[in-house]
């Protein structure tokens, strides 16, 4: 695991979109894992500036397969990851609807929904670059703490704190679905790179737990710790909590500059 300390949000923004710019210039289907939430609008915000100023790579054969899936809003809700992840990135940089998958769960057989999305990612070979938030109890997409750490997709029932965390979005509450359909820690671990932005204090506990703590299913993304190509870019709140931050720092600064993340 790298741990990248970075001096602002905006330095988070700009290497993610760095990042992912490179792995689609890399290879023409590049498959790309997005995430929802907060923290990745400034990436997405930034991909889509340098696309319209034209500095951007072709996204025309991208694939992309986001995280996650709220159960129960109506098709087309504002608030699901499907409808989100349009407007906030996909639409914008031109990426063809059919182009953007994700776990579906209208699908008549819900039960199996989470197997025919293993499928889906199966079949695309696999997602060669998966960005990824962290919830403040240290969730991963939508596996709370005490989610098997080598889950596959499945109906996941969210936390109390994790519905207020996001019920922001909502407006209330109790409009904030308590079942979601999410990839599991096992899904999320066969990307070939992994991706985690992190900015703010109120991550700070989380991230820490994740990186410095032990490998265990109370913190999920204490999981990314057994991934062989993971990269942690924090902004200086979000790494407040680290107590190896000076190290990190070292080794970052001494990285030749050939290597990238
Ligand atoms: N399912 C998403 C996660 O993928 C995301 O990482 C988390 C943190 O979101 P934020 O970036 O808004 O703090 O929120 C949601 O629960």
């Amino acid at each position: 695991m790298e741990v990248v300390p970075l001096d602002s949000a905006d330095e988070v923004a700009a290497l993610a979109a760095d990042t992912i710019e490179a792995a689609v210039r890399a290879q023409p289907g590049t498959v790309l894992g997005l995430a929802t939430g907060s923290t990745p609008l400034a990436t997405y915000q930034e991909l889509i500036r340098r696309h319209r100023a034209g500095g951007g790579p072709s996204y025309d054969d991208v694939r992309c397969f986001t995280l996650d899936e709220y159960v129960g809003l109506p098709p087309g809700h504002p608030e699901s990851y499907r409808a989100t992840i349009a407007r906030e990135l996909t639409d914008p940089l031109g990426i063809a609807a059919e182009r953007v998958h994700g776990p579906d769960p209208a699908e008549a057989d819900l039960p199996s929904a989470g197997e025919r999305y293993e499928a889906e990612l199966r079949a695309a070979g696999g997602v060669d670059l998966q960005l990824l938030g962290i919830g403040s109890d240290g969730h991963l997409a939508f596996n709370e703490p005490g989610s098997s750490l080598g889950s596959l997709t499945r109906i996941k029932t969210l936390t109390d704190r994790t519905r207020r965390d996001n019920a922001r979005f909502f407006g209330s509450v109790d409009d904030v679905p308590r079942h979601v359909l999410t990839q599991g820690l096992g899904t999320i671990l066969r990307a070939r790179h992994l991706l985690l932005l992190a900015t703010g204090a109120g991550k700070a506990e989380a991230l820490a737990a994740a990186v410095e703590g032990p490998v265990s299913a109370s913190c999920p993304a204490s999981v990314l710790q057994l991934h062989p190509h993971v990269s942690v870019l924090v902004d200086p709140p979000a790494a407040s909590g680290l107590g190896r931050l000076r190290h990190y720092r070292e080794v970052y600064d001494a990285k030749p500059t050939w290597q990238g993340i």
